[in-house]
């Protein structure tokens, strides 16, 4: 079967995975079959899609029209055999038990269609025992979506021991066409990708507290606001279930042996029924106590490298043995688990060589498996990490004209404009300390390059040009005044090379530019917006102030009045209302942005150099001193006048044609 032949999807269980699902296949335009084993529990699905396409539509990612056109394309059912009539691809999301799943899938081959394809939703069982119940195990692989499916990014597509290509490509191009990005897990090991990574975290983190040597704030604290992942690992476990984590954990013990067995806190635990926070207790008290109230300042490196050992191994567990490769592992724990970097690269940049002699030390301690070193773990700590010491990751990532590669920007040169769009589209192109250090390099460099003549900035997807500081990666500063006064220092400086470039730079706008992602956009000397766009300084809603140039810059562009009422307000602003203010130099239709911030970059380009850098720089020095501007802008004057470029304009002039400046 091929992508364009599928037309419905069918979607057994209507549970909160099953609904999602559904909902996401009938939004890429999907005829949906929903089945459940009660009318009750269909209708609580249904109801689900129809509450979720009203917030999307409420919040403007789609149109009325499109909500009532996707709900229209959902029908419920209970009959299995009506469920499956003319059904394409069969998900299957019924509860994570083989036992379960096996008799529905006994049932599924009597009614489906010969040609329909089989994907499990299951987040660790065995694909290959599931498929070979079925009629049809080639035709058959996992589907891993991630809760929410209408918001995360991420679908593994496991293959099991009998998938053929033909259906994996099939799964990706369907995980495709749902707007979600696939990445591909080769063989059926327990946990896949991303629960591989994550439960042995929860469990390591589990074990460092049993064994008296942190406590429970200290390693959040350290997950948290050293490491900077979104959650501490215990927070984690009660935000995820500590019984689903413990489940897994079981799972992966009894198939992959000892180096995964549960560490007793956990049991206890799921055994006090304090699961988390949807029994209202777990690790934290989220009844009668605070919740996670993850103290900053609790930073303990001997938490970190024991931690990140533990990712590195299983890490270098999943290249070693095929599962899936580096980049991939990278990629999905970054959408899967909203990590800032994959494991990968964290353990890069903590050494592979250190975290390997952690692990040394503490299996010559302990004896225990966990700690055991991968064969593959040392080979890559032996050639310098398991990106063979290139420590970015940048990998084969980005393909920047001028010989860099950027692992969360795309840098490209066409028709003398440069073009620089932060990649992380999932992360709304937030500005993280990686995009900053990226932003300088590009921006020296396209400065440097006499080819690019004006350069275009812009956020990657339609959600966002930019949403602002990453807050989850400035929080694991730690709360440090004298790193945030660095940072603070290195946003003002990136930003401000854009300010200073002699080439005319533009903002292409499109979603929310916010916070930092608006001072980004200030440093631009001309702002282009989509109509769809929102602006604003929400920082002093965060407690924060605006620390990249935005208490300055914007006052130049707004007047003071403006700039106070933006940034004291913490308001967000539509486009057309920042054109009003004069921040936004043109509004156009959502669809007519890319090219419209196209055409004026290329115009800018097609401008004369010198004399564009002399406007700068007059405008620029007369800011404080208007004499000194005057005399910049007399300098300039005289500058041009013995330029090709003059001749060359007046000469088209004269002639009436179109003028070649070349800046000389
Ligand atoms: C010196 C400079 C300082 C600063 O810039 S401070 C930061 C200023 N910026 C902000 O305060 C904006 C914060 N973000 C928001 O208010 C909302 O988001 C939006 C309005 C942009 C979008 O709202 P919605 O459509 O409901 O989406 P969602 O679920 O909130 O966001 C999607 C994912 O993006 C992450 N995210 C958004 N903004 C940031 C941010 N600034 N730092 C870190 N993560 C951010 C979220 O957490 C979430 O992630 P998940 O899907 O993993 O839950």
């Amino acid at each position: 079967m091929q992508l364009e032949d599928v037309q419905r999807v069918t979607v057994l269980g209507a549970g909160n995975m099953g609904h999602g699902i559904a909902e996401v296949a009938a939004l890429a335009g999907y005829d949906v079959s929903l089945r459940d084993i009660n009318d009750e529990l269909v209708q609580k699905g249904y109801d689900q899609i129809e509450w979720s396409l009203g917030k999307l539509a409420e919040k403007d990612r789609i149109g009325g029209d499109e909500a009532d056109a996707a709900l229209d394309r959902v029908e419920a059912f209970v009959d299995l055999g009506d469920a499956l009539d003319g059904a394409d691809v069969v998900v299957e999301v019924v509860p994570e038990k083989m036992a379960i799943k096996k008799d529905v899938y006994d049932e599924v081959v009597e009614h489906a269609p010969d040609e329909a394809v089989f994907v499990t939703n299951t987040s660790s069982l065995s694909i290959t025992e599931l498929s070979e119940v079925t009629d049809r195990p080639e035709r058959f692989c996992g589907m891993h979506f991630f809760n929410p499916p209408v918001r995360m990014d991420l679908v593994e597509v496991i293959s099991g021991k009998h998938t053929s290509e033909d259906t994996l490509e099939l799964i990706e191009g369907l995980a495709e066409s749902m707007g979600k990005t696939p990445v591909r897990v080769r063989k059926d090991s327990p946990g896949f990708i991303v629960n591989r990574i994550l439960v042995p975290l929860m469990n390591e983190a589990a074990w460092i507290v049993e064994s008296g040597d942190a406590d429970i704030e200290t390693v959040d604290s350290t997950t948290k606001f050293d490491m900077g992942l979104p959650m501490g690992s215990f927070e984690l476990a009660d935000q995820v279930g500590i019984d689903v984590g413990y489940h897994v954990l079981e799972y992966m013990h009894e198939v992959l042996g000892d180096a995964y067995r549960p560490c007793p806190l956990l049991g206890e635990k799921v055994e006090a029924e304090d699961l988390g926070k949807k029994t209202g207790k777990g690790f934290y008290d989220y009844e009668d106590g605070d919740g996670a109230q993850i103290p900053s300042d609790a930073i303990d490196t001997g938490v970190r490298r024991r931690l990140l050992a533990v990712m590195a191994n299983e890490t270098a567990g999943l290249i070693g043995n095929d599962v899936a490769d580096v980049d991939d592992i990278d990629e999905a724990v970054k959408l899967g688990a909203g990590f800032p970097d994959g494991p990968a690269k964290l353990a890069d940049a903590e050494g592979l060589d250190s975290l390997v002699e952690t692990l040394d030390t503490l299996a010559e301690e302990t004896g225990e498996a966990r700690y055991e070193a991968t064969d593959y773990l040392r080979e890559a700590a032996e050639s310098g990490g398991f990106r063979g010491g290139d420590a970015s990751g940048a990998g084969d990532a980005g393909d920047a004209e001028g010989g860099a590669d950027y692992e969360v920007l795309n840098v490209a040169v066409d028709e003398r404009v440069g073009h620089v769009e932060i990649d992380r589209p999932h992360r709304m192109n937030t500005i993280s300390g990686e995009v900053l250090d990226e932003l300088a390099d590009a921006i020296d460099r396209l400065d440097d390059d006499d080819e690019v003549r004006a350069i275009l900035l812009s956020g990657a997807g339609d959600r966002a040009f930019s949403a602002g500081a990453d807050v989850q990666s400035m929080a694991a500063g730690g709360a440090d005044p004298i790193h945030a006064v660095e940072l603070s220092r290195q946003g003002q400086q990136t930003f401000g090379k854009l300010e200073e470039s002699d080439k005319p730079v533009v903002a292409a706008i499109d979603g929310y530019c916010l916070g930092g992602g608006m001072e980004l956009a200030t440093a631009a000397d001309m702002r282009i917006a989509s109509e769809r766009s929102e602006l604003g300084q929400p920082e002093l809603d965060l407690g924060l102030l605006p620390g990249w140039g935005g208490t300055q810059r914007l006052a130049r562009i707004v007047g003071e009045g403006r700039a106070k009422e933006i940034i004291l307000t913490a308001d967000r602003y539509d486009a057309e209302t920042m054109a009003d203010y004069d921040f936004v130099n043109e509004v156009v239709p959502d669809d007519e942005l890319d090219e419209r911030a196209r055409e004026l970059a290329e115009q800018l380009a097609g401008g004369p150099p010198i004399a564009q850098k002399y406007t700068k720089r007059a405008i620029h020095a007369g800011r404080t001193d208007n004499e000194a501007g005057l005399e910049v802008e007399a300098m300039g004057f005289g500058h041009v006048m013995n330029t090709d470029d003059l001749m060359e304009g007046v000469t088209a002039f004269m002639g009436d044609g179109e003028p070649e400046f070349e800046g000389k």
